[in-house]
């Protein structure tokens, strides 16, 4: 047993089904239940896209399991097995559920990461802290890989993704260099930026590496998706940005959310959905990068920094 350690692969998580909307969304409220028009909302949200399914769940699945498979061949790991497991923020397998099933195996050691390449109290770190309070309870020694928003494999398979859909605008008759890329990631309450969280300023840094990376200079950071209170979130958001950018006389947009790594709601929906209807009123072409879902790049990214994090626990 010595030589395995665990991998907590913690991801948001979604509604197993239409019927368990109303809970998931009780628990990302913390306990309160959502209003009706409310739910009504965001089970409407869930319907436009691909009719009703949940692409969150199979996706995660795929992303522990392509973890799992790239970790297994990487060389840096020699006699160590990693073993995945899953962890979600607002549905099962909660993050304690994934803590409790490493004790149960009789993992001693474990590594956990969050499939979101950039660093938030109000994200990650609320992962963390949880992962973290279960696993001391159970006696694991468990450490983090907080961020990996730079990490240079990430960072080309983005690269690769934005140039690939300009390329596309050009085929379409754009001018390359005329296309706006948008880098969008999701917004959070501003009152973060008070609290000196590197949120705001990892989001850029990934944007400024890639923009150079591509060689654009015809860039600009927007934010997404900011939640439904009333305290004010982050902005500008893309919906105004569009708006902006049309007043601009900017016909061509593209999306780049840095921020998600899977195709999910806040990609599906507020972006193919919403924000390309925008676009489409204000007789914008928008385009949006593919998401990297279980790209090996990604994967290969994943499994180098939760290698390194291993080396450092297991030199002291
Ligand atoms: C930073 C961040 C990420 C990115 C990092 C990460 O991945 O962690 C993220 C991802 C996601 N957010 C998602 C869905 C939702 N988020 C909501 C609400 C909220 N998000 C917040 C933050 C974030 N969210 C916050 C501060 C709230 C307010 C309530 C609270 O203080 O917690 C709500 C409630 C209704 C609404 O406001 O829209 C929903 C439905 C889905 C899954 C979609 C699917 O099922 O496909 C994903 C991947
Ligand atoms: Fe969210």
């Amino acid at each position: 047993m010595t030589n395995t350690v665990g991998v907590l692969v913690m991801s948001y998580g979604t509604p197993e089904n239409m019927e368990s909307i109303e809970a998931y969304y009780t628990h990302i409220r913390r306990g309160r239940p959502p209003e009706p028009e409310q739910l009504k909302e965001l089970t409407d949200r869930y319907e436009a896209i691909v009719g009703g399914v949940f692409p969150l769940r199979e996706n995660t699945d795929n992303q522990v399991k392509a973890l799992q498979e790239t970790l297994s061949k990487d060389d840096r790991a020699n006699g160590v097995e990693f073993r995945c497991y899953q962890g979600l923020k607002h549905a099962h397998p909660f993050i304690e559920d994934g803590v409790e099933q490493m004790a149960k195996d009789g993992i001693q050691t474990a590594i956990g990461i969050v499939l979101a390449p950039h660093y938030s109290t109000m994200s990650v770190g609320s992962y963390i802290k949880r992962a973290r309070e279960k696993a001391e309870e159970l006696g694991i020694q468990m450490s983090f890989v907080e961020s990996y928003h730079l990490h240079p494999k990430l960072i080309l398979a983005l690269s690769s993704r934005v140039s690939a859909k300009l390329d596309e605008f050009e085929e379409a008759g754009a001018k390359r260099g005329d296309v706006r890329v948008l880098f969008s990631a999701h917004s959070l309450p501003e009152r973060i930026v008070g609290l000196g969280d590197p949120y705001p300023q990892q989001l850029l840094e990934t944007s400024e590496v890639i923009a150079s990376r591509v060689g654009i200079s015809n860039w600009q950071f927007t934010w997404q998706s900011a939640g439904r209170t009333a305290e004010p979130w982050l902005g500008p958001d893309i919906l105004d940005t569009l708006q902006d950018l049309s007043r601009e006389q900017v016909e061509d947009v593209l999306v780049a959310p840095i921020g998600f790594v899977s195709d999910h709601l806040e990609v599906l929906y507020d972006l193919d959905i919403e924000a390309k209807s925008i676009a489409k009123e204000i007789d914008m072409r928008l385009m949006r990068i593919d998401s990297l879902n279980s790209d090996p790049l990604y994967m290969e990214t994943l499994s180098d920094v939760i290698i390194s994090k291993w080396q450092q626990g297991s030199e002291v």
